[in-house]
């Protein structure tokens, strides 16, 4: 069996690139991972913790191991963090792989962050903060990508069917 993700998600924070990978996952009979949950499991501590005790960049540092180590070994769904692509070398590690990029506009996205609670990014002024992170990242978001999947305004077993579409060309 191959050990390589059938679709690796990729999006902005509120994007739904878990609730959608796990809905994804399910459909497809496959199973789901998420780097984030590998992260703090590796660190031992919630991704806040990670942020507050040691920072982003070894935050950074444990993301491009958990991507690199979940991009080799993974056989079904796998899910990034938002900050993921920014990383040359994840870019990098991405070439060759399904990457569906789950995007999202700013209203849909502050609407499904709220106040930004686990995001430790969000947690001051999450409407501009969002707002910036996603300009910044918009155009990485595209280099990596081999299909966009639009969600606003969808559920995530819409967007999940889209992406099943995707998969099958
Ligand atoms: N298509 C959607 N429509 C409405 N709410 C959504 C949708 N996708 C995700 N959500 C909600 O938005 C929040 C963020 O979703 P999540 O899957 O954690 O996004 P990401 O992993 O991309 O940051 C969650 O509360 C989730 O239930
Ligand atoms: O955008 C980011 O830099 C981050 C997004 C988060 O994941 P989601 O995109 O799943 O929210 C998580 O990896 C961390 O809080 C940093
Ligand atoms: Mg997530």
């Amino acid at each position: 069996m191959s050990t390589r993700p059938v679709c690796v998600l990729v999006g902005a924070p509120g994007s739904g690139k878990t609730t959608v990978g796990e809905a994804l996952a399910a459909a497809l009979g496959v199973a789901f991972r998420d780097t984030d949950t590998d992260i703090e499991e590796m660190a031992g501590k919630p991704i806040p913790e990670i942020f507050v005790d040691e920072g982003e960049e070894h935050f950074r540092t444990l993301e491009r191991a958990a991507v690199a180590a979940a991009l080799a070994s993974h056989p079904g769904v796998l899910a990034l963090g938002g900050g993921a692509v920014l990383a040359e070398e994840t870019r990098a590690a991405l070439v060759g792989h399904t990457v569906v990029h789950l995007s999202v506009e700013l209203p849909d996205a502050v609407k499904r962050i709220g106040l930004g609670a686990g995001r430790p990014l969000l947690a001051l002024n999450p409407r501009a903060t969002l707002k910036y992170l996603m300009e910044q990242r918009r155009p990485l978001y595209a280099e990596v990508a081999t299909a966009t999947v639009v969600t606003d305004g969808r559920t995530p077993e819409e967007i999940a069917a889209d992406i099943q579409a995707v998969l099958k060309h």
